[in-house]
């Protein structure tokens, strides 16, 4: 199965409801998807949303990474030879990791179909189901709360509940909701790097001693600020989770050498693909670190891929922040693994088991 073309498409998905972080506002999915071509007939698929504001990826760097490095290297190779493919996606250019994200995603599919299995099975097995999460986008408190009863009531167990706006009202918003869903769900907080860590320690503590009780919070500090990390992880209870300061298994290593955290969020916008993914989750399985794995705005193509490496690496990725197409207010692509509100399954199709994608505009 050797590889033919590399066409490119954008696909844009409207979301339910505005997506608000203490970084950025966004209406909708709009993503780079990736078809390999081959001489087998068989397609691959891949997929990139651009999240300038954590990966300093846009749209026109991911497709001209594609275009003019990544394809030509790409042009001829044998499926077949993964690892191959995989050091020339990785060696070819620096950092745009969500273009070999978007790449790796579509070998990889291709490589599980050619060996006529689900993705999962080819990275190891595991038992074909996940639950997600849901993100409560950071708002006014009373909107905080109604989004939350409605995520709650809609299935979903655990809430990422978005803060690092302004440290006196994230307590008020947190406290909140913590008192409208306790018993119902548990709560995980992402302030995107919203705080100081002087504000986080303050922040926590307050919550701490007002008996609520927090899973993890997600990157309090800065991306570049492993000692403001470090400084919280050392202060408080709540476990610590690094996102936007973890990216390969570079990053990771250095954090786990500092004790900076206690969980790594994986997301394969952030890795450069699943080849890494796999690569820091084996990582922290050898220093007993758990793992979240989570997804920037993307749609079922490329959380698919993400479903199919947490089922795989299960031991290690105890935590699933996998809410991409639940966020959106239609699902244009039909795949193997299927979304319904928090439970996620992965059928028996090979690859990841693309067949459509609605509303898919190709690239000239
Ligand atoms: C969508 C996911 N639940 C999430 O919250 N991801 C964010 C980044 C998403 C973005 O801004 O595109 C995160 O974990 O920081
Ligand atoms: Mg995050």
């Amino acid at each position: 199965m050797k590889i033919t073309d590399i066409r490119l498409g954008m696909l844009r998905v409207p979301l339910k409801t505005p997506f608000k972080t203490a970084l950025r506002t966004v209406n909708q999915i709009e993503d780079v998807v990736v078809i390999i071509e081959t001489d087998t007939g068989h397609r691959g698929y891949g997929e990139a949303p651009a999240t300038a504001v954590i990966t300093g990826d846009i749209h026109g760097s991911i497709i001209e990474a594609i275009r003019t490095v990544i394809k030509p290297k790409l042009l001829g190779q044998d499926i077949a030879d993964l690892n191959h493919i995989l050091r020339l996606i990785q060696g070819c250019i620096m950092k745009n990791y969500s273009a070999k994200a978007a790449v790796e995603i579509a070998v990889y599919d291709l490589f599980a179909q050619y060996y006529q299995a689900p993705l999962y099975k080819m990275l190891g097995g595991g038992v074909p189901r996940l639950t997600t999460d849901i993100t409560i986008s950071v708002d006014y408190i009373d909107k905080m709360v109604a989004d939350s009863l409605d995520a709650v009531a809609n299935g979903f167990e655990t809430l990422k509940v978005k803060v690092g706006k302004d440290i006196g009202v994230d307590i008020e918003r947190v406290k909140a909701i913590y008192n409208a869903v306790a018993g119902k769900a548990l709560i995980r907080l992402d302030a995107n790097q919203g705080w100081t860590a002087k504000e986080a320690v303050y922040a926590l503590h307050k919550l701490e001693d007002a008996g609520v009780r927090l899973e993890l919070v997600e990157q309090p500090v800065k991306y570049y600020d492993l000692e403001g990390l470090k400084y919280i992880t050392e202060r408080v209870h709540t476990p610590v989770m690094a996102d936007e300061s973890s990216f390969g298994p570079r990053e990771v290593i250095e954090l786990i050498k500092m004790r900076a955290a206690d969980i790594i969020n994986i997301k394969l916008m952030k890795t450069g693909g699943i080849s890494n993914a796999i690569k820091i989750a084996d990582i922290c399985s050898f220093y007993d670190m758990q793992c979240m794995i989570g997804c920037m705005l993307e749609s079922s193509i490329s959380v698919a891929a993400a479903v199919h490496v947490a089922v795989a690496k299960a031991d290690v990725i105890t935590k699933i922040d996998l809410d991409g197409p639940s966020l959106c207010a239609v699902n244009p692509v039909s795949c193997s693994v299927s979304f319904n509100g928090p439970d996620i399954t992965i059928g028996d199709a090979p690859g990841l088991g693309v067949t459509a994608i609605e509303g898919l505009e190709m690239l000239a």
